[in-house]
């Protein structure tokens, strides 16, 4: 399946197999407010369960959060206190991420066609475990890859994790002969769900929305002949990581004796918006001559931003409401992204390859083009600590 060995791969890395793994029990969102204070014993806090309801309402149409394999752990626990003790929760989190990150995984593989022995490179990304060996190891065991699999861990990244495997699996695709590197972003919660304090509500706001998910995609350069299978969906084009200047504290994460403990700043969705425009003009200044031509050579340095599709960080409604105003994209243009968000929460590392594979799914299903919503050229936004954020130049290529 993989391009034959001795070749020098000389062809953009493309992205041939994409999959998603969330966890099987769902929890209503509705009432996720009462179940939450419930079980932290922490129902007496009125106005904060008040604030929380109408955070945790994420978007109108949204009945569900996806948040099961941490809630199952504050089950059998029976406690959530803000600060409890984790070692449950670290347990049930080395478990968890190598198990749904292998699940992604199995469907990524599937949809590339290939076989599991045929993965040369293994990126794996996670911020919600901690253990060796890691869960990167584990997942080699889980599917079987062969010994010889060259593995990288990406820890604690957060949120644009994602993006940083795929810069990464570009390299690697792009510089090693054959190769077939399958990237799995694995987030479970455990570690950070804990109860809420009247005093942290930055804290608050990601119990209201993170939610367990993996996500996993398969990338190669010169795909093989179309009949053995092998087809590309989305060529990475180009890859740009970038700090936005005096945001260090706008999102926080540590790792304590009680387990990770984050805090989210009021400010980030300002911050992203604030940067979001020039961060994205120089993604593209960034990429090669020719997907600039796919663009409009006649103008590359203003491309029509509604001509493109956008793949972005699910990070919470607000953030996604403002890069919409500040880059004048049409209200449908965040929809995979915000579909995402309604129905797994912000999923974090994990979540710009939801948001890709939402996008293929109804792509494929109004019978469009290409699976980037029948457009060629697209951007992926992911962004965490830092803040930090990956912009990463797609090109979709027509649907067989
Ligand atoms: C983890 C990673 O690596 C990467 C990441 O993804 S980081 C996560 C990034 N996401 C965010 O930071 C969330 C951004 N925020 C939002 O999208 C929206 O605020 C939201 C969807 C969470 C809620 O929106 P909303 O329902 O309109 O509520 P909103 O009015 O904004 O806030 C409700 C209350 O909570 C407060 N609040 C919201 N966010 C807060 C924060 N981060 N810190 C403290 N207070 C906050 C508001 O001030 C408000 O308080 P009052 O009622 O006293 O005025």
């Amino acid at each position: 399946m993989a391009a034959e060995n001795g070749h020098r791969g000389s062809g953009i890395a493309a992205i041939m197999g994409i999959g998603k793994a969330v966890p099987a029990h769902v929890f209503p969102q509705k009432s996720f407010p009462d179940y939450y204070f419930d079980i932290s014993n922490s129902s007496h806090m009125v106005d904060l369960k008040a604030k929380f309801t109408k955070i945790s309402a994420i978007e109108e149409l949204l009945s569900l959060a996806v948040l099961s394999l941490s809630l199952l752990i504050t089950i059998t626990q029976a406690k959530c206190a803000y600060r409890s003790a984790s070692g449950k929760n670290m347990e049930l989190a080395n478990h968890g991420v190598p198990r749904l990150g292998a699940e992604a995984a199995r469907a990524a593989i599937a949809d590339w066609g290939g076989r599991a022995s045929d993965i040369t490179h293994l990126v794996f990304v996670t911020s919600t475990s901690g253990c060796l060996p890691g869960a990167d190891f584990e997942l080699l065991v889980l599917l079987g890859l062969p010994p010889s699999t060259k593995r990288a861990m990406v820890y604690q990244a957060g949120c644009y994790g994602g993006g940083t495997a795929l810069r990464l699996a570009k390299d690697l695709a792009e510089n090693s002969p054959g190769a077939r590197v399958l990237v799995v972003c694995s987030e479970v919660i455990a570690l950070v769900l804990r109860g809420p304090s009247e005093s942290h509500v930055g804290n608050l706001v990601g119990q209201a929305i993170f939610g367990d998910a993996a996500g996993a995609v398969v990338v190669g350069s010169c795909p093989a002949a179309a009949a053995a299978g092998e087809r590309a969906m989305f060529e990475i084009v180009s890859a740009s990581q970038e700090v936005v200047p005096g945001t260090r504290d706008a999102v926080v994460s540590e790792l304590r004796e009680e387990g990770i403990v984050f805090t989210l700043h009021r400010d980030v969705p300002r911050q992203i918006g604030d940067s979001i425009g020039r961060l994205v003009e120089r993604a593209l200044l960034a990429q090669q001559q020719p997907a600039n031509a796919a663009i409009g050579a006649a103008d590359a340095a203003a491309p029509d931003l509604n001509g493109m599709f956008w793949v972005v960080h699910a990070g919470g409604r607000e953030i996604l409401d403002r890069m919409e105003s500040k880059l004048g994209l049409g209200k449908e243009k965040l929809e995979a992204s915000r579909a995402v968000m309604a129905q797994y929460g912000n999923t974090r590392s994990s979540c710009v390859v939801l948001v890709m594979e939402e996008m293929r799914r109804r792509s494929e299903e109004r019978g469009l083009r290409t699976a980037g919503e029948g457009l060629d050229m697209g951007m992926l936004v992911g962004f965490g600590p830092g803040l930090t954020v990956e912009t990463i130049v797609l090109r979709a290529l027509p649907i067989n």
